[in-house]
Formats: structure tokens, sequence, C-alpha cells
């Protein structure tokens, strides 16, 4: 099987090979799914993943914009439509300056196998700009917003490909996004997703990411006859994701401890509060500033510079920042100091060592394209709803996110479960996810 796996991925390797975080998912996707296909009659001769890991399309585009002071900017806007075989492209925007066709590439071959596994019918698509918002002023955001969507209007539409947020992309940037959107093209769409309240978004949208990743959590717990209540967390990040894991953690009777940023992470062995978390909130999504003023607002927490939060002791650990943010060693920190769930908000934040080493301790672990699905899932809810042009209540939408995970994790369990009862959740998410497209696929013939 090994030589298999190896001669799949040298000839990914010989087209992708200058793409390192593209090729270490197609890696982690092809341990788990090569050995599947071969025990499968259906595919044998249809060099079916092959076919999912070439994007079906993929642009780029100039992103010419004019800042502030009057000068001339450039930036590079990108789309990929991975896969279409189960409905229209879907996927979040990344605005941030690391994007590149790499981490674009990783990130629209995830959403497949994710979109997948929600049930609702999604391809999979990512795109977004090496555009740093850091320090831009709010006209500076619209300005380069609007003259991204000048681009890639052409390339989306409710029944093609239907973007929304991801680092840097919420609900600010989405309206930008759509404003430009309707007025280029004269129709009041469900184009995107994420939108606000008033003009077509779905209520929990916003809270859906975290909310799932905790409740994926707890359906590995209660597998094992536990829950969330009592448990020490360690969160990372302090974005839309970190903030609602958080808040929902906190709502089922945990305690979550840290919080971070790209500058380091702020310890509060007293746990993060729904009144700490508002001030969090503010200070990331209005005033946009740095966690380490956390500290100064509540001196009894402790910031430490330039660090990841993965060596404090915790029960479970929800990584919701950005990729490969826990490595091998973090990874044996955390199993060191007694963490037994991993939950990951982010995507792909854990590192193959890493990831191999909580499979190898038989922890509770959840890879991101299971346990962070609840986000584009509700974007598939609010998808609906501007179809019927309805619009359904908090209570509506929290309960069919919640029945989601639910089938998530049973998918996840029906074909990750090993002889002693292990569940491995990588090998049960990526199977789960690649039966639906790949029978599309074969379903539609060589297209
Ligand atoms: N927003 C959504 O609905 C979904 C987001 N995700 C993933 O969740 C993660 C976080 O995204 P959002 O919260 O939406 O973005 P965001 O822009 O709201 O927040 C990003 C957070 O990550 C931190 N961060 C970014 N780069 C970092 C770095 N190099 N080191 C340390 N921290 C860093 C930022 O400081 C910020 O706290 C990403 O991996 C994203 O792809 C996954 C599924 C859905
Ligand atoms: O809601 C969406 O369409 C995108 C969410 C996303 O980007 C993700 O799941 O990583």
């Amino acid at each position: 099987m090994k030589s298999k796996i190896n001669a799949f991925m040298k000839e990914i390797e010989e087209r992708n090979g200058h793409e390192p975080e593209f090729m270490q998912a197609v890696q982690e996707v092809a341990e788990t799914v090569i050995p599947y296909i071969v025990s499968q009659d259906i595919y044998h001769g249809k060099n079916i993943l092959m076919r999912m890991v070439e994007p079906e399309r993929a642009v780029s585009f100039r992103v010419s914009w004019v800042d502030d002071d009057g000068e001339i900017c450039v930036n590079r806007g990108y789309r990929i439509q991975m896969n279409s075989a189960i409905g229209p492209y879907k996927g979040g925007l990344r605005f941030h300056p690391t994007v590149n066709m790499s981490i674009l590439k990783f990130l629209a071959f995830e959403q497949v196998f994710k979109n997948s596994l929600t049930t609702l019918p999604m391809g999979g698509g990512k795109g977004g700009s090496d555009f740093d918002p850091k320090g831009k002023s709010d006209s500076e955001i619209m300005r380069f917003c609007q003259s991204f969507m000048t681009e890639l209007y052409r390339h989306i539409g409710p029944n093609t490909d239907v973007p929304a947020g991801d680092i840097g992309v919420g609900g600010r940037e989405i309206g930008y996004l759509y404003g430009m959107y309707k007025r280029l093209k004269n129709e009041f769409t469900g184009v995107l997703t994420g939108k606000g309240m008033s003009w077509g978004g779905s209520l929990i949208r916003p809270e859906a990411t975290g909310y799932g990743t905790v409740y994926f959590a707890d359906s590995m717990l209660k597998t094992r006859n536990d829950s969330m209540k009592g448990k020490t967390v360690l969160v990372s990040g302090s974005g839309n994701v970190a903030q609602y894991a958080t808040e929902k953690a906190t709502q089922l009777g945990a305690k979550v401890v840290t919080l971070s940023d790209s500058s380091g992470y702020i310890y509060d062995a007293d746990g993060i509060d729904a009144e700490k978390l508002a001030f969090v909130m503010e200070l990331k999504n209005i005033k946009r500033g740095r966690i380490s003023e956390y500290v100064k607002k509540y001196p009894t927490a402790k910031f430490t510079k330039g660090k990841t939060p993965w060596h404090e002791k915790c029960d479970v650990a929800m990584p919701c920042a950005t990729q490969n943010e826990v490595d091998g060693d973090d990874a044996k920190a955390l199993l060191s100091n007694g963490c037994f769930v991993v939950s990951e908000g982010a995507n792909m934040p854990s590192n193959l060592e890493a990831v191999h080493a909580f499979l190898k301790a038989k922890i509770l672990y959840a890879p991101g394209k299971a346990s962070n699905a609840g986000g584009v899932a509700t974007s598939g809810l609010e998808m609906s709803q501007n179809s019927l042009r309805m619009n359904w209540t908090r209570e509506e939408v929290d309960g069919k996110l919640k029945e989601i995970m639910k089938n998530i994790h049973d998918a996840c369990i029906k074909y990750g479960k090993e002889e002693d009862g292990y569940v491995d959740y990588v090998r049960g998410a990526n199977i789960a996810g690649f039966v639906k497209v790949a029978d599309a696929m074969l379903a539609q013939g060589v297209v």
C-alpha cells in the first residue's frame, strides 16, 4: 500500500512540488483514501483521486486600488474552483499577505471534502488575495474590495460559485463585495454568504464555525460518556472562529484559558467568561487591536510574546488561528500535559507530524474538515433561505447546525471506526467526504 501512495504522491509532486501546503493536504488524504479505493472495485481504473486533486479552474488577476495617500497599489487576486460535482463551488475568501496558490489550493481541496460531509449540495472552492488588511482604513478596505469584485464577478454567481469569508474577510468586507457585485450585475441574489441580517444573511452564520467545532468536540466526548462540562480548554486565535468557540465552550460549562494572535498568546487561569469575551470582541472586531491589550484590562492574566498556547495544561485544545500552528513538539507537549481532545476550528492547523502523534496516542482528534464544517454548512443554509426568499429563526438554524454536526460525526464513525473501537476521525472524514464526490464524478463521466 505504501508503494501505491508513494507512486501517487510522486506524480503529484511533479506538478505541484513547489506548493508545500497543497502537497501536505493531498498527502493526508492520500494516506487514508488510497487504501479505500484499492478495496472498492467501482473506483478501479478511473484515476479518480488524481482528477480530484486538479482544480477544475484557477484564476489569478490584478487588483489595483488607490490608498488614502493617493498611492496606486497592486495586489494579486485568486479564485480556485476545485470541484463542482455535487453543487456550485463554495468556500471563503482570505485576505492575508501570505496568500498564494499553494495556500488557496490546499484550502480549496479541503473544502471539497468538508462540503461533501455537510450533506448539503455544495462543491468546493477558495479564493482571496495577498492584500494585508492590517492598519488599513475603512475606506481603503472598501476600495480594495470594490476593485477585487470588478474582476471576481465574472467568475461567480448563485448557481456557479458562492464565496464567503475566511481570514481577513468578515461582515464588513462581505458588505463591500456584495455592494459592488450588485451594482455590476444589477441583481439581488445569494451570490455571497455571511451577509448582513437585513440584506439576505442568516442568523447563526457568524457563530457557526466556532459553535460547530465545540458541538463536534462534545459529540466525540459523548463516545466516552463524557462532555465539555468542567474541561479546561486552550483556544488559539482571537478572530471569528476563536471568539465563538470560546463562547459556546463556556456556555457548555468549560473554562477557556487562552486566546492568541500573531503577536503571542494570553493565559487567564480564571477563564475567559462572557464579560471578558465581550471585551475581546470589541478589541478585535471594532478597535482592531492586539490581544496583548487583554492583560492591561485583566492584569491577573499573562501575555507571552511570540509563542502559541500549546505548552499550557489542558483537557481540550481548539486551534482556531491558521494552518500549521501545531507542530510535532506542540503535539508532544499537549499529550504529556494531559490533553485528550483536539477539535480543529482552523483549516489544517496541525502539521502531519502532529496529526500522526494524536492518532498514535489514540486521543479524540477531529481534523478541521469535519469539526469546522459548521461554518460552510450554515452558509449552505443561508443559500437555501435566499432561494426560498425566507428567513429561519435562530433556533431553527442552530437546530439544523447541531443536526449537521451530529451527522458528520456519525459519518466519521461509519468510515473511521477501528477493530479495537478507536475512531480515526481523519480516515472517517476523508473517506466519507470522498465517496459522495467520487460517486457523483463517476456518474457524470470523464469531464
Ligand atoms: N470564518 C469561517 O467561517 C471559517 C474559518 N475557518 C478557518 O478558521 C481559521 C480562522 O479564521 P477566522 O476566525 O475566520 O479569521 P479571522 O480573520 O477572523 O481571525 C484569524 C485569527 O487568526 C490569527 N492568525 C492569523 N494568522 C496567524 C498567524 N500566522 N499566527 C497566529 N495567529 C494568526 C489572527 O490573529 C486572528 O485571531 C482559519 O484557518 C480559517 O481558514 C474554517 C472554517 C470556516
Ligand atoms: O462559508 C463558506 O462558504 C466558507 C467557509 C470556509 O471558508 C471554510 O469552511 O473554510
